[in-house]
């Protein structure tokens, strides 16, 4: 292939820093977002921020932006970032206009992101990729890399070399179900830093919350061992390890899990930015799953409903939890 052309479906956090990478490194990319999303990129140009290097700034001159998806029609990859229960309706508007021989790349978490644009999308490639770092909309115009992070996609070459090329490290998977089965054991912590109101690296900071996610990647873990899946190792601590990890005293996890709190003191969970923003969140995508899993092997996840029922009543009544609150609650849910 020459030269691959990009489109970013869902120009919010993830698009935007993933595109804007791409574009700093001279590929051609298509941003689809929202008209006022679209709108103060049109003004402000796009930066890309991180507390380790000097931001970088693309001006609007060299920014292809879009709000319908026909925009995507001459690109080689169409990266889709918009969030889980939106993949559907972006998968319909990307099916008339998709060149033949396109690959569609989802960068969401959850875990069935890549078979609804499969069952949407019949005749083009479709690869299942992952984000393990955060990045939130620090600023209008500006995308905040908050930690560092080896992106994942399923083997794919051109795509490798391209996401190098512009500067994110990448690693092709050969077991992706794994692999975002692991990152949802993660994004459990969304719930709890949404409900925490505080960055993530101060969240992670304090045992009852972490004590929060212990609960909650227990059950996970339980149903998974029911529906035999085994998450990938995707660092230090073996999946089932790190329950155990996280209610340790914080001092000692302090030291155990120095690298995994290697978070800048901007980053924060992509569902706190959805309660920010009064935006309905991705919970049913992630402790839902969980929720779902146990029922369907005959096991509950009290816990992880429970968060869920919170989150949701968050998003249309606002309001933080202390970590003892929030552990009390889940406790008395079992
Ligand atoms: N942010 C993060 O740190 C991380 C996020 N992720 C995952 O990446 C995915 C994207 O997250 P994130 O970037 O935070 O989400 P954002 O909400 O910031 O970005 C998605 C954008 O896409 C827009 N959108 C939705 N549907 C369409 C459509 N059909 N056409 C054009 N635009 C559309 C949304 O608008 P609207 O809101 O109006 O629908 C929103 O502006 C999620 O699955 C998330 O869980 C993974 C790792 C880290
Ligand atoms: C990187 C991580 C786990 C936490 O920010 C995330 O995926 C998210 O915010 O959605």
């Amino acid at each position: 292939m020459t030269t691959p052309r990009f489109a970013v479906l869902g120009a919010g956090s993830i698009g935007c820093h993933l595109g804007g990478h791409l574009v700093a490194a001279g590929y051609d990319v298509a941003f689809v977002g929202r008209p006022a999303a679209m709108d103060v990129l049109r003004e402000r140009g796009l930066t890309l921020s991180t507390s380790v290097r000097p931001p970088a700034h693309l001006p609007p001159d060299r920014l292809t932006l879009a709000t319908a998806a026909e925009a995507a029609a001459g690109a080689d990859y169409v990266l889709v970032t918009v969030k889980t229960a939106a993949t559907r309706a972006a998968a319909g508007d990307l099916a008339a206009h998709l060149a033949p021989g396109a690959v569609v790349v989802s960068f969401q978490n959850g875990l069935h992101n890549p078979a609804t644009l499969r069952a949407a999308l019949p005749g083009h490639t479709v690869r299942a990729g992952m984000v393990p770092y955060n990045v939130v909309g620090s600023a209008p115009g500006t995308v905040h890399q908050g930690m560092p992070g080896r992106l994942m996609t399923e083997p794919d070459d051109t795509l490798a070399t391209a996401l190098r090329k512009a500067g994110l490290s990448v690693e092709a998977r050969a077991d992706m179900p794994e692999v975002q089965h692991a990152k949802l054991l993660m994004n459990l912590n969304n719930a709890v830093n949404a409900l925490s109101g505080l960055p993530l690296r101060d969240q992670l900071g304090l045992r009852p919350y972490r004590r929060c996610l212990a609960l909650c990647q227990r059950e996970a873990l339980a149903a998974y061992r029911a529906a035999g899946v085994t998450p990938a190792r995707l660092g230090p601590t073996a999946p089932g390890v790190t329950p155990y990890v996280l209610g340790l005293p914080d001092g000692v996890f302090r030291r155990v899990a120095a690298a995994s709190l290697r978070i800048d003191a901007h980053a924060r969970s992509s569902m706190w930015e959805d309660l920010q923003r009064g935006r309905a969140t991705e919970i049913d995508s992630l402790q839902g799953e969980v929720v779902a899993l146990a029922a369907a092997h005959g096991r509950g996840a009290p816990a992880n409903a429970r968060l869920a029922a919170l989150v949701h009543a968050a998003e249309s009544a606002p309001r933080t939890w202390s970590g003892p609150e929030l552990y009390a609650e889940l406790r008395a849910a079992r």
